[in-house]
This record gives C-alpha cells, sequence and structure tokens, in this order.
C-alpha cells in the first residue's frame, strides 16, 4: 500500500520526498526494526456565521449574533432550524461562505479545487443526527490532492482529499442519572474533513502534521483549529510493519482532545501492536478511543461491527460547480502563508523565536462576519516596524502589549492603541524622552483609556516625558530622595553601596518612573561622594 502511494508522490516532489524518506526510516529507538505508518482525518469546523445547509447561526463558531467569539456556554438547542432538526419537508441550501473557505484552504494546502463536486448522505443512526444521515461529499470531494509541508522536517505529507459535510449535534451523557442530552445547535455547522495519505512515520511528524495544518487553516481564516475546543477533531490510523515488508492493518483512534495527547495514543498504540505482533497475534482493524489517565487506546468496534453507511447521492443537493475562474480569483485574495511570513519575518531580523511567539499571536487572530481576517499582530508589527528597529517593536509588541493583554485576559484583537499610538509610544522611548518604565506606564494608561490622542500628548498630561536634558530635574529627584532618607544617605557615605537601592526606590517613585535607574544611581553616587 505505501509503495503503491509513493508511485503517486506529485513527479516534482519525488526527489524531495526520496530525500526525506531516507532520514525517515532511520531506525527508532522506541521500536528497532519496526516502521510506523500514520494516516489523520481532521475535521475542521468552518468559520462561517451561518450553517451548511440551514441558513442558521453557527453559535459554536461565532456566539449569538454580533459576537466574534464562540459562547461555549449558551444554553443548549439555541440555534436549531427546522433543517437541522429534520423536519419533514425542509431543503437544504448552500452557504457560499462554505465554499469560499474551503476553497481558500484548498488553495493553501496545494490541492485541486474540483470544477465538479457533488453531496451524498451517509446513513447511520444515533440520536445527535435526527436526519438518520450526514450530507458528505463521498464519491466526488471538493478538492483532491495537494500537501502540507513540515518545516525544518525536509518532508510533507500529502493530502488526499477535502470534502464539505454537516456536523451532528452534541450528546452528553450524564452517568448519574442515566439521562443522554442531546443539544442540536451544532448540528448542521459546516466541516471540513482534511484526509491525509498515510505518510507520517512517527507521533512527533503527526503532531508536526496537525500544528502546521491548524497554523494553515487560521492564517486563511477558515477554522479557528482548536482541539481542546473541539473546532478541529482528529481521527488518527495507525499501523505498524517489520522494515521491508508491507504497511499492516491500521487502526483508527477517535477522539483525541489534544496534540500532545493525540501523540500519546499513537505512541501506546504503536506499543500495542508491535507488542501483539512479536508474541504472534494479529492486528485486526478495529476503531479505539483512547483513555487519556491510563495513557492506553482501548476497543470500540472491530471492522465487523463497523456500520454499512449506504451512502447515496443527496437527491435534493445539484452537484457543486466551481468555476476555475472563482478559483483564480480566490487566489488572488489568499493572504500570506506561515510559511512565507516566518521567512520574512527572519529576514528582518528577528530572532526565531521572536518570530514564533509573534505568530502565535497571531493564530488567534478573529474573522468577521465576512470571512475577512482581522489585521492582526503581525499586520500590526509591519505597520509599525516601518523605519523602526524590528526587534524593538516586536519587544514591545510581544512582551509589553501582549503581556498586559493577557494579564486583563483580552485578545489581541481587543488591542485599543492604533498603530501610530503605540509607534509614538515606541519612538518617545527609543529617543531617551520616556524611560522604559514610563514607556509601560503610558501602555498601561493607553490600555485603561483608549483615546485618538497621540503617545506624545498623552505622556505630557500624565507628566511622563522627561523634560530637561540638562538633568535639573534628576539632580533635583536625586537631593529630595538623600534629604528624606539621611540615614541610608550616611550609609552610602561610609561605604555601604548596597544601601543605594532604597533611596533610588525613592528617585524612581517621586519621579514617576521618569528617572533613566542607572542616570540616576551614578548621579546619587556622584552626590553622596563629594558630601
Ligand atoms: N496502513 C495504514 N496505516 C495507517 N494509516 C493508514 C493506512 N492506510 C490508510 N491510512 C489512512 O487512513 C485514513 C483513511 O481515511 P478515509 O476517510 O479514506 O476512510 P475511512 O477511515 O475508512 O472512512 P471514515 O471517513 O468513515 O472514517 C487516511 O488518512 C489514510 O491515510
Ligand atoms: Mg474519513
Ligand atoms: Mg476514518
Amino acid at each position: 500500500m505505501l509503495a503503491h502511494a509513493r508511485k503517486l508522490a506529485p513527479r516534482s516532489s519525488c526527489l524531495r520526498l526520496t530525500r526525506s524518506y531516507s532520514v525517515r526510516v532511520k531506525d527508532d529507538s522506541r521500536w528497532p526494526g519496526w516502521d510506523v505508518v500514520v494516516g489523520i482525518e481532521v475535521h475542521a469546523q468552518i468559520k462561517s456565521r451561518l450553517k451548511l445547509f440551514s441558513g442558521l447561526l453557527c453559535i459554536y463558531s461565532f456566539g449569538v449574533e454580533g459576537a466574534w467569539t464562540p459562547d461555549y456556554n449558551l444554553p443548549s438547542n439555541t440555534s436549531v432550524s427546522v433543517f437541522d432538526a429534520a423536519f419533514p419537508g425542509t431543503l437544504p441550501r448552500l452557504n457560499p461562505k462554505c465554499v469560499e473557505l474551503g476553497v481558500r484552504t484548498a488553495l493553501a494546502l496545494e490541492a485541486n479545487v474540483q470544477r465538479r463536486s457533488a453531496f451524498d448522505r451517509k446513513h447511520y443512526f444515533y440520536a445527535d443526527l435526527p436526519a438518520g444521515y450526514q450530507i458528505t461529499q463521498h464519491y466526488a470531494p471538493f478538492a483532491t490532492g495537494g500537501r502540507v509541508m513540515l518545516e525544518g522536517d525536509e518532508a510533507f505529507v500529502r493530502i488526499k482529499q477535502i470534502q464539505l459535510e454537516q456536523d451532528t449535534g452534541k450528546s452528553t451523557f450524564d452517568s448519574r442519572r442515566k439521562v443522554s442530552s442531546i443539544d442540536l445547535s451544532r448540528a448542521g455547522a459546516g466541516l471540513m474533513e482534511i484526509v491525509s495519505e498515510p505518510d507520517m512515520r512517527s507521533p512527533e511528524e503527526a503532531g508536526h502534521y496537525v500544528r502546521t495544518l491548524q497554523a494553515l487553516l487560521r492564517s486563511v481564516g477558515s477554522s479557528d483549529g482548536n482541539m481542546e475546543q473541539g473546532s478541529l477533531r482528529c481521527d488518527v490510523n495507525v499501523s505498524v510493519n517489520r522494515r521491508s515488508e508491507p504497511a499492516g492493518t491500521r487502526c483508527e483512534i477517535k477522539n483525541l482532545n489534544s496534540v500532545r495527547f493525540m501523540m500519546v495514543a499513537i505512541t501506546s498504540e504503536v506499543r500495542r501492536q508491535i507488542d501483539l505482533l512479536e508474541s504472534g497475534g494479529t492486528v485486526s482493524q478495529e476503531t479505539r478511543g483512547f483513555d487519556e489517565e491510563k495513557a492506553e487506546t482501548y476497543s470500540l468496534r472491530s471492522k465487523e461491527d463497523a456500520p454499512d453507511y449506504r451512502y447515496m447521492p443527496d437527491p435534493n443537493l445539484p452537484p457543486l460547480l466551481i468555476e476555475e475562474a472563482y478559483v483564480s480569483q480566490m487566489r488572488t485574495k489568499m493572504p500570506e502563508l506561515p510559511d512565507a511570513t516566518r521567512a520574512r519575518l527572519l529576514g528582518l531580523g528577528l530572532s526565531r523565536r521572536d518570530a514564533d511567539v509573534l505568530m502565535d499571536v497571531d493564530s488567534g487572530r478573529e474573522v468577521n462576519f465576512d470571512g475577512e481576517l482581522a489585521p492582526g499582530p503581525v499586520a500590526y508589527f509591519d505597520q509599525i516596524s516601518h523605519g523602526r528597529d524590528p526587534k524593538v517593536v516586536v519587544n514591545w509588541i510581544t512582551h509589553e502589549l501582549n503581556g498586559q493583554l493577557a494579564f486583563r485576559e483580552e485578545p489581541f484583537s481587543k488591542n485599543p492603541i492604533t498603530v501610530e499610538q503605540m509607534g509614538g509610544l515606541i519612538d518617545l522611548v527609543q529617543s531617551g524622552k520616556l524611560t522604559g518604565t514610563a514607556g509601560k506606564t503610558l501602555l498601561r494608561y493607553m490600555l485603561d483609556k483608549p483615546s485618538g490622542q497621540t503617545a506624545d500628548e498623552l505622556a505630557r498630561e500624565l507628566s511622563l516625558l522627561i523634560e530637561d536634558d540638562d538633568g535639573t530635574a534628576l539632580q533635583k529627584w536625586c537631593g529630595e530622595a538623600i534629604t528624606a532618607l539621611p540615614k541610608q544617605a550616611d550609609a552610602v557615605r561610609s561605604g555601604n553601596v548596597n544601601v543605594l537601592n532604597k533611596i533610588l526606590g525613592h528617585v524612581m517613585k517621586s519621579s514617576k518612573g521618569r528617572a533613566d535607574a542607572n542616570a540616576a544611581r551614578a548621579t546619587l553616587l556622584e552626590m553622596l561622594k563629594k558630601k
């Protein structure tokens, strides 16, 4: 199966794949002599305001009307249309925004958008699926092929296909009352199923793939891609084989809710399969769950119990036709993808760490109701660093500003400080008119009291500016501090320099942080020596 898969690798990338493969089949000391094969089906919730077919609000992606962030605490069944609840006679109508976000995802994954695709019904019975079937794209998905480059690994994972489908409702079992509750608010929300080829060779590579995919989805604004919150769900297929033997039988692990647990689940599943084969047993194809506490997978159902989904074309939906011109237009609207952003930031002289932190803050940025990305920290950085030292700017954004926002539990999108204000603040500090401490005070003030005033005006208003360059203010603050703390001053005069910090503290306090600590220290020492 693997040999077959490799034969299908895009021609231009064969060289890379061969090279990376030879690197990747290195013996793993955890399981010498064995190859691990992983393929992942990712279900990503589409970040559209409305559901896939019913025109109803998707509160799982957007919260109630007007709110930008998901509200997971809303009462259940608050956003359910007659179609979502499968009332007889109701008909689906495709939400074009979901198609647009799907196409953007396909382009980010270098997949081929199909001119003609179609919707099918996948039948099974479950209480959170009122229609008794899920509308998906089984026979003709809207995008096929594609790949995700794993940065730094010189490897990529091929994408088999991407399909549009409906989400189900949510069922919660209360074991105490022995009652299942059904919430249909999620029913009918749009999902993209992104199916990878079995190209990953270790738990770490699988983790790397999902993280890279998350960053891609967020960069094009098509999904939050958050495993913890359920906006990204992974079914992980794992098999093992002895080196040089064909790929083994796969088991599929479901219900994983973080990348870390996914990697633990793969590791424990690999161990289980190898132990089974080494003791003479065989692996049977099955669906397994993951117990986080025991760090073990357990059987959910075997292949024999697998439902027969009786796929059939949905008679209520015409084929989905996507014109070449539409795809070209989408291509021109594509934002910069994470690899390109990182390379550009490194090119500006940022450290790898700073670039990663900035991009990590950026990954949480929001999409408005029209699916347009709100300008995030990277765009903010780009505008402010124009004509300024990028390293200084990134420091103010990632450490000071983001730190303050995190402290206030506000997302970056709630940052009220304009590009001009932030730039002005940085200029004041860089030119020595404001000390670093006073700059931080000004930043906090700008967050507390958003206004249209410039950084300069605000600093003046708060008397934070170091007005005189000849140091008379500093002399005054130091003199006052020495008078206020005569005992400590005497101690310093008689050689106990440690006590200086007390006097320095007084200077910093009375100057409201305007004094430069180093200059104040030097001035104090000078004054105390003289007397
Ligand atoms: N030998 C293997 N080892 C590990 N993964 C494999 C192997 N063969 C196939 N896979 C992976 O299994 C996944 C199969 O997903 P696909 O959606 O095609 O079918 P499915 O799991 O049978 O159907 P469903 O969508 O109903 O779960 C793919 O991600 C593929 O890469
Ligand atoms: Mg699948
Ligand atoms: Mg599957």
